[in-house]
């Protein structure tokens, strides 16, 4: 089922011209000739649609920089009087939302560590409320898509019709080369669920390595996400947040200018044509692999039938074993990945646990149900 999100086009409210849509600035706003001196480099490029700064910074511990607070926000006005570029900053109470209104910041953006929590995002909405602004809404830290919608139709239910979402990647526990996990799968949920709604990248934040911005800025593009917002520095070696993420005005043009750009419509006829014949085949082979599945799904039935009869567990490890490395070793040979394979098992294994579970409790669950209608 598709979102019920009521959105105005990206282009209603920010120069979407120079592809991609870029908004850049540095990680903190930290002193007034650092902010306004990147500004000017930064609108010099031309590429870049609009100035981020943070003036208000969410810690994870106590005691490091927390942002330059309001007095940043004069200086935003100064970058923005003098380069033309719109600006936006984060906010997290409505308080931030009143500040920045005041001040004439242009878009306003909810962080991942906002978005986590309904009463701080229903906070911020609720000083949205009649105030016609755009709003970016972050993915959450952790990977839950339903609070990133949440989020998004909390601020679109106070109003606000410009909206877009940005992907800032999550938390993870795992050793990663990123800074924050990209999980592109819950991104193209967002974006399935809601195809209408702008999807911006983050890939200074997903990589926390200004060396993986290209690889991820390239990735997000080809997913049909609608533009970047990149930490752009002055000078990143002696930033006072994030310095490894952040690149010089200068690097940024060099990422944009090696980016590929490429479009979801297939305008060539010949191509799409080449097209609709592969996609024919896929057709035909998901349509034999559902029919497979059904006829695996009904013998697990009759097995856990005969396991309910006999008093037999339903896991069966040496089983799950045996076809868990018989059939990946079948799929390597047939050049398969390897995780992608045992994933695919792990979720039938699952399926089938489910459904014998379903069948070893069905007269307990029927009696119950029975006890609570007659009680
Ligand atoms: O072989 C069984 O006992 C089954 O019930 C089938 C099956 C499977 O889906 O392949 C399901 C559960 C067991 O843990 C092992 C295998």
């Amino acid at each position: 089922m598709k979102l019920n999100l009521n959105i105005q086009p990206l282009s209603s409210w920010i120069k979407t011209g120079s592809e991609p849509l870029l908004i850049a600035g540095p990680c903190s706003a930290e002193t007034e000739d650092q902010l306004v001196a990147t500004a000017h480099l930064l609108a010099k490029t031309g590429r870049v649609s609009a100035l981020r700064a943070g003036i208000w910074k969410p810690r994870t511990r106590p005691g490091e920089f927390e942002g330059i607070g309001s007095i940043g926000l004069e200086w935003l006005k100064r970058a923005k009087a003098e380069t033309g570029l719109p600006t936006a900053v984060e906010v997290a109470t409505a308080k931030h939302v009143e500040e920045a209104l005041k001040a004439g910041v242009d878009i306003l953006w909810v962080g991942a560590r906002s978005t986590v929590n309904p009463f701080t995002v229903q906070e911020i909405a609720d000083a949205l409320r009649g105030v016609d602004v755009p709003v970016m809404v972050k993915n959450p830290v952790n990977p839950d898509l339903s609070l990133w919608i949440g989020a998004l139709e909390r601020i679109n239910n106070a109003g606000i019709t410009k909206l877009a979402a940005i992907h800032r990647g999550f938390s993870s526990h795992e050793k990663s080369a990123f800074r924050n996990e990209p999980m592109w799968d819950l991104a193209i949920g967002l974006k399935t669920l809601a195809p209408e709604l702008p999807l911006i990248n983050d890939p200074s934040h997903i990589t926390g390595n200004r060396d993986l911005i290209g690889y991820i800025s390239q990735k997000a593009l080809d997913l049909d996400m609608q533009g970047l917002m990149i930490e752009s520095h002055i000078d990143p070696s002696v930033a006072w947040t994030d310095a490894k993420q952040q690149v010089t005005p200068d690097a940024l043009v060099e990422i944009i200018k090696h980016l590929t750009l490429r479009k979801p419509e297939i305008r060539n006829s010949e191509v799409k044509d080449k097209l609709e014949e592969l996609r024919n085949q896929i057709d035909k082979i998901d349509d034999l692999v559902i029919q497979k599945m059904a006829e695996r799904m009904k013998i697990v039935e009759q097995i856990g039938n005969y396991k309910k009869d006999n008093n037999i567990t339903i896991l069966q490890v040496n089983r799950w074993d045996e076809i868990l490395n018989k059939r990946t070793n079948y799929a390597k040979a047939l050049k398969l990945n390897t995780d992608f394979t045992e994933k695919l098992l792990e979720l039938i294994h699952a399926e089938s646990i489910r459904k014998q579970t379903e069948i070893m409790n069905k007269d307990e669950a029927g009696q119950a149900a029975d006890k609570l209608t007659h009680a």
